[in-house]
């Protein structure tokens, strides 16, 4: 099968993943400790649900909220920007052209992110677009996987490199497996849309 090949250089399409997208380095490693730095300025909340038939399925995450404020706009831009190529080249879906607050996330060893969708009722279903963007290097931790679910293929990893932001439609199944070892950051939000049709 053949795939569009772009000039954006930053956007690397893996034939094997047409669903979800990486675009390598989009903040810098000083960039992503600027950012993960934020959450000394803002309220911790802590994430610990439970739903579904089965009660071990269930998200354990540390999370921040961040505001579009005069000191953190410049990531809302960059995000937005990144996603509008990414959207026009791509996805081609219908998108609001915002962002809301993003979501600064933190898993320590045994938290992670059971396998789920990222529409849900009520707002979230007006998603249509989710990201994440790797705060964390690589060698700060292990486990931690953001994973992909596709036709009985479990599994299917990103390139989770530092200041990498995969993007990926909010219906596909993903998780994040639980850390083993150390710490990961990530910044997560969704783009929403009128409904599909
Ligand atoms: O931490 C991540 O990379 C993804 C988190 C996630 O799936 C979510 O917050 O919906
Ligand atoms: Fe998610």
């Amino acid at each position: 099968m053949n795939w569009e090949v772009y000039s954006d250089k930053l956007v690397t399409y893996d034939p094997r993943s047409p669903d979800f997208i990486t675009v390598n380095t989009l903040f810098t490693k000083g960039e992503c400790e600027v950012i993960r730095g934020l959450h000394t300025t803002l309220p911790f909340k802590k994430s610990q649900l439970s739903w579904g038939l089965n009660k071990d399925q269930k998200r354990d995450t540390d999370l921040y909220w961040i505001q579009s404020t005069e000191d953190s706009l410049w990531i809302f831009e960059r995000v937005l920007n990144a996603i509008a190529h990414i959207n026009r080249t791509h996805f081609n879906y219908i998108l609001d052209g915002r962002i809301s607050a993003f979501q600064l996330g933190r898993y320590s060893r045994n938290q992670g992110y059971d396998w789920h969708l990222d529409l849900g009722p009520n707002q979230a279903s007006r998603r249509k677009l989710s990201l994440s963007i790797e705060l964390s290097p690589e060698s700060d931790y292990e486990g931690g996987e953001l994973q992909f679910f596709r036709n009985g293929i479990q599994a299917i990893r990103s390139r989770q490199s530092l200041g990498n932001m995969t993007v990926f439609p909010s219906w596909m199944l993903h998780q994040v497996t639980k850390i083993t070892r150390g710490e990961r950051w990530s910044l997560v939000n969704w783009i929403e849309g009128p409904p599909f049709k």
